[in-house]
């Protein structure tokens, strides 16, 4: 990949954390990469553990980077970007927002007219490069801005164009939001083993181990999850006892009003932060 481009994380959180180090043990040169970040603590473990500049003002990280990614929380990301903006525009870089939310008209306002720009919907599972990203950019991106912003996402895991910024919010729902949905079913499954007399330890790994299989096998197998269930339960066997539970449960039900509340969460945010 193109590994000359500077990148400036603009907020030094969780999901910056996660870019950065999948980007690391990807080979991009932590040389290339500053955050900046306001709290101390954090700014000192991103230095030492991670090995890239930081600092603790945002024009100072964005000066001379190629692309800005903006990696604050959506509630602070209007005056981040109106700060930005002129430096952005300076240089000719991208700034690429990972905020739920947030739309492209906004952020176009806020960082000015003509600037270049792609909202993304980026994951923590970025961090082991097993994220799943979705991308939208403005008209102002050139190929070579949009092929950066893909490079540094693949780095870190799968990614996909958008056909319009809408479909957002519904990947924010699913793929943004998802890991902790799988992490309580990771939580619940533990809990059920050490209730059924696992020792703890085991019953994570055990768990831990079941869930990257399952995941393993549906991504590397040519048919749909529910065939494979299917060869998992036996009939009159134990797992069609369990999936009566859940069926009965609405398992299914309970994860569609969830979805839905997160896509719906995600456009009540760019309705109350943003302008349009
Ligand atoms: N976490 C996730 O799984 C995902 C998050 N996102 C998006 O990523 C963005 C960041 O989320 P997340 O990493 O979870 O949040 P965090 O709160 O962990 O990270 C945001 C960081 O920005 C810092 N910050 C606050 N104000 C400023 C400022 N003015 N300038 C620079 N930095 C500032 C915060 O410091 P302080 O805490 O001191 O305020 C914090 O360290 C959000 O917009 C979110 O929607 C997208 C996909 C997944
Ligand atoms: O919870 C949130 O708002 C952010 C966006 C997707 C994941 N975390």
């Amino acid at each position: 990949m193109a590994q000359d481009a500077r990148i400036a994380f603009i907020g030094g959180g969780n999901m910056a954390r996660s870019l950065i180090g999948g980007l690391i043990a990807d080979g991009y040169p932590a040389t290339h990469i500053v955050a900046s970040e306001p709290d101390t603590e954090r700014r000192e473990r991103l230095a030492g553990e991670l090995g890239i500049a930081t600092c603790a003002d945002n024009a100072t990280a964005a000066e001379g980077a190629d692309a800005v990614i903006l990696a604050v929380k959506p509630q602070v990301m209007r005056g981040v970007a109106e700060a930005l903006g002129p430096i952005i525009a300076n240089h000719g870089a991208v700034a690429i927002s990972i905020a739920a939310g947030i739309r492209l008209g906004d952020l176009q306002r806020w960082l000015g007219a003509g600037t270049a720009i792609v909202r993304t919907m980026p994951n923590t599972p970025s961090l082991v490069q097993s994220g799943a990203t979705a991308l939208y950019a403005n008209e102002h991106t050139s190929e070579a801005q949009r092929d950066l912003a893909e490079t540094l996402l693949r780095a870190v895991g799968q990614t996909r164009w958008l056909e319009n910024e809408q479909q957002m919010d519904a990947v924010t729902a699913i793929s943004g939001s998802g890991p902790a949905y799988f992490f309580l079913v990771m939580e619940a499954l533990e809990e059920a083993g050490v209730e059924l007399g696992l020792d703890r330890e085991t019953a994570r790994l055990l768990t831990l181990e079941t869930a990257t299989g399952a995941a393993r096998m549906a991504l590397e197998s040519d048919d749909p999850p529910a065939q494979l269930r299917q060869r998992v339960t036996s009939p009159g066997g134990t797992t069609e006892r369990a999936l009566e539970v859940l069926e009965a449960s609405d398992l299914r039900g309970a994860l569609q009003r969830a979805a839905e509340a997160a896509a719906s969460r995600a456009d009540e945010l760019g309705n109350l932060l943003g302008e349009q």
